[in-house]
């Protein structure tokens, strides 16, 4: 057996044995450790397969095989000839610089094979660009903080990483750069996406007013919300302990400090001795979502995805930004992140706050980042009436 062939039946052993559950990259991982004799080659190879394979989303024909489908992912997402094709389909592989429409048409796949829910799509979104970005992984980007532009760039050069600057703040590098190993001083960025840093336009808050994220994660949003508003009195929630510890290693990276973190439940209303009604001048309500602006990273989420999973989405985000609302003050505003493109998480839930909440929506809306090789947002900023 040579060795594409063996890569190939990894890739096959992976596919068959994983559903869904964990993330794929960690699956990958647990995989590789208990299959140690695997090199960096192998195991880049093997990964690249694997993800091809889940680039295809919801591509399927009567009796097709992982390998077939394999070779298929392996042309649509490859632009250059490589091994594997040039074995085991090598009228393909001197193709593989066509345009990607191209390359779809050859291997008999449509964009409604990769993607078939436009239906349920937020409108304006760039449904051809939309299912095109999943068939590359996007770009990395960081957001340089505190004037810091500059000496990154300087970095960056002298190392001589390929860059861009989509916007002011906003550094894009290929996939994969090792952005640690060049910037070692941890506090002069985060990483974070273009769109996620695009939603920062959204917070209006003034120094000295009382902000809560109410979904923090590792606290993306409140980093941002800090480097613009230093001033800001700072309350973080989400949902385990464990991803308050993130937080807080994050936080000591930034060196933001002064802040106050709960573990909680926001599905339920909720009393806390620590929370009165109308406390807060501002809350980020990023909401937890399908997540189908982020699936050119997790491909994996695009082929398990079912659209029965948006009922369940769309309940827990009505019903935690529901039950946040008594807290904000009158006059206050509340923003309403997803990383989703699907109506129901997005505009249909600004319809639906604006009727059965006291919210009115001021500005905002889908932040697309396929051109950018980022990923695709939503975002809204409501006063409370
Ligand atoms: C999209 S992420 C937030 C990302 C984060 N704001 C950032 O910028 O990195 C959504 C978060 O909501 C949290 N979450 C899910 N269900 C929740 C619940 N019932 N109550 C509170 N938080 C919840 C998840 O644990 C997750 O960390």
């Amino acid at each position: 057996m040579t060795r594409w062939e063996s890569y190939i039946l990894s890739a096959e052993k992976v596919i068959t044995s994983y559903d869904g559950k964990l993330p794929l990259h960690h699956y990958l991982k647990d995989f590789f450790k208990v299959n140690p004799q695997m090199g960096s080659r192998d195991r880049r190879w093997i990964s690249q397969l694997v993800y091809h394979y889940y680039r295809l989303g919801h591509w399927n024909k009567p009796g097709l095989r992982v390998e077939e489908r394999l070779l298929a992912g392996t042309f649509i997402c490859e632009q250059t000839p490589n091994d594997i094709l040039a074995l085991l389909k090598p009228e393909w592989n001197e193709k593989t610089a066509l345009p990607i429409d191209e390359k779809l048409q050859l291997a008999g796949i449509t964009a409604g094979d990769i993607f078939p829910f436009p239906e349920y799509l937020s409108e304006g979104l760039d449904v051809q660009a939309f299912v095109r970005s999943f068939l590359s992984q996007p770009k990395v980007f960081i957001r340089a903080r505190r004037g810091k532009q500059a000496a990154i760039v300087q970095l960056l050069q002298q190392n001589e990483v390929p860059f861009e600057i989509p916007f002011e703040g906003c550094i894009a590098m290929p996939n994969g750069t090792r952005i640690e190993n060049i910037i070692t001083e941890k506090s002069w960025y985060v990483v974070q996406d273009a769109a996620s840093q695009q939603t920062g336009h959204l917070f209006k808050a003034h120094n000295g007013e009382s902000w809560w994220d109410a979904c923090a994660a590792s606290g993306g949003k409140s980093i941002l919300l800090r480097d613009k508003f230093p001033d800001v009195e700072l309350t973080v929630s989400d949902i385990r302990r464990s991803i308050l510890d993130n937080l807080a290693h994050r936080f000591r990276d930034a060196r933001i400090d002064g802040y106050r973190g709960y573990v909680m439940d926001l599905s339920n209303p909720f009393k806390h001795d620590d929370f009165r009604p109308q406390m807060f001048d501002g809350i980020i309500v990023d909401a937890p979502c399908s997540g189908a602006g982020t699936w050119a990273r997790s491909p994996e989420n695009l082929f398990f995805f079912q659209e029965g999973q948006l009922r369940k989405y769309e309940m827990l985000q009505r019903n935690i930004t529901t039950n946040v609302v008594p807290y904000l003050k009158k006059g206050g505003q509340l923003v309403y992140i997803t990383c989703s493109v699907f109506a129901s998480e997005n505009e249909n839930m600004v319809r639906w706050l604006e009727t059965n909440t006291s919210l009115r929506a001021r500005e905002g809306g889908l932040i697309q980042g396929m051109t950018l090789g980022a990923d695709s947002m939503f975002a809204v900023r409501f006063v409370k009436g």
